[in-house]
């Protein structure tokens, strides 16, 4: 049964130590790497949320053997090949593994059906449906062209020139055309050259894909952000064990209680030298008047005393580096000495919701006067007088449910709905910031 709301007072400091949960977006692409590569791969620090466990059921489903020594480690025997030719997957919610499955599935062949909750089913994936059909990938749309759920038939693959491949929509297409170059090249005995078509979105997630890529072996050439070359003897090969960074993602929230509620708020899994792209909302935090000190492997950030009437700095952002991170700032806005602007946000619309228009919405219920666009957001906060207090609907999305409890600094506390839709990606989210805010 799912606890259908959360009640938090309203609140003045936060400060504390977090220890952060492992990243989604690296612990998704090492399980499906450490799969294809040749040896066994022991991963500490994995992500234990909804996203990774589909990820590992759907690996384990297609007959890879995978040894859980507790929540946050396992051992994964790789193969060249999943062993199941035959199976039905579900995939829940998580683009980090329908997507680059949707590609290890098409290239390796066999009979599939790939399916997720009804979201997942209004999420695109035709740019990577018809990047892998341009190879002679056999893939089926069930239900609406260009939207799972898909089947996947058995094919010969042959490479004749770069694959093109849209970037406009989400990064995670390219992300799964990569991850799988190697395959396709040995299949064919061709280098495979991807280019990319429109402007690549979340450019830092590609980065992660590399780096992860290079951990197995295999390195990509890169002309820019346009063309991303793996030559034919790519091959992955086990590093043995890899140790996954905290989620910088996640880290945003505990960044913006150390910045609301004065902190510090020290935050262990993440710091300078972290790979993930979110790592660069520190910038928007510091812009906003937010004091942090960087180590290799964690931070800590301070703010001004919001309860001595001091405000936040309001921002005018491009916030297409950092997509997830970014509505933590929209709620971060509340607290602004002026209006505060966030743009370049269009993918916003595809993710676990329709983020503009439920944050719009949302934002609207707590007092702020919203403005928004095909791919921006306007915020002006609220006058003290304007506060509201309410029930914050969740959408089923973790980060509505995660950045709503920041907005709790004002004169009154809020319900948030459904509580706990956090466990895609942070299953201990409200349990860590209990033990924070005061
Ligand atoms: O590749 C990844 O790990 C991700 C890429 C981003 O998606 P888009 O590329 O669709 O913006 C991000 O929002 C998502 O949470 C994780
Ligand atoms: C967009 C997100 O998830 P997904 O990996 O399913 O795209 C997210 O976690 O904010």
């Amino acid at each position: 049964m799912r606890t259908p709301f959360i009640d938090l007072n309203a609140a003045v400091t936060a400060s504390g130590v977090v220890n952060l949960p492992g990243s989604k977006s690296i612990s998704n692409r090492v399980l499906l790497l450490a799969a294809l590569a040749a040896g066994s791969t022991r991963i500490e620090g994995l992500l234990d949320s909804d996203d990774t466990k589909v990820m590992l059921q759907a690996l384990e489903t297609l007959g890879i053997s995978v040894e859980r020594h507790d929540q946050e480690t396992v051992t994964i025997s790789g193969q060249a090949d999943f062993p199941n030719k035959e199976a039905e997957i579900f995939l829940g919610n998580a683009g980090t593994a329908f997507r680059p499955l949707t590609a290890a599935l098409a290239v390796l062949g066999g009979n599939y059906r790939l399916s997720g909750v009804p979201r997942m089913h209004e999420r695109p994936i035709g740019d990577l449906v018809d990047a892998l059909r341009s190879m002679g990938g056999r893939i089926d749309c069930e239900q609406n062209e260009g939207y799972p759920p898909l089947k996947i038939a058995p094919a010969t693959l042959t490479v004749n020139g770069p694959v093109k491949v849209q970037g406009s929509v989400s990064s995670q297409f390219l992300t799964a055309l990569l991850l799988v170059a190697p395959l396709i090249a040995q299949k064919t005995a061709q280098d495979v050259v991807l280019d990319v078509e429109g402007e690549l979105i979340s450019k830092p997630y590609i980065q992660i894909t590399l780096n992860m890529m290079a951990r197995f072996g295999v390195q990509v050439q890169q002309q820019g952000w346009s063309r991303f070359t793996i030559v034919r003897d790519a091959v992955y090969k086990s590093p043995g064990q890899v140790d996954i960074e905290g989620d910088a993602s996640s880290a945003s929230y505990f960044m913006a209680l150390g910045l609301v509620g004065k902190g510090p708020v020290r935050i262990n899994g993440v710091g300078k030298n972290s790979i993930q792209g979110d790592i660069r909302f520190a910038q928007t935090i510091q812009a906003m008047g937010g004091k942090i000190k960087f180590g290799d492997n964690w931070l800590e950030i301070s703010g001004p005393d919001l309860t001595k009437g001091e405000k936040l700095k309001a921002f005018d952002e491009d916030f297409n580096l950092v997509p997830d991170a970014a509505m933590t700032a929209a709620v971060l806005a509340l607290y602004a000495d002026g209006p505060c602007m966030l743009r370049n946000i269009g993918s916003w619309r595809v993710k676990e919701t329709d983020r503009i228009e439920a944050m719009h919405k949302e934002l609207v219920k707590v007092g702020a006067t919203v403005t928004s666009g095909p791919d921006w957001l306007r915020v002006v906060p609220p006058q003290a007088s304007d506060w509201k207090t309410a029930d914050i609907e969740t959408y089923d999305d973790h980060r509505m449910a995660m950045c709503f409890s920041l907005a709790v600094f004002g004169p009154v506390g809020l319900r948030i709905l459904d509580p706990d839709c956090v466990a895609k990606t942070f299953p201990s989210y409200f349990d860590i910031y209990k033990t924070l805010v005061r």
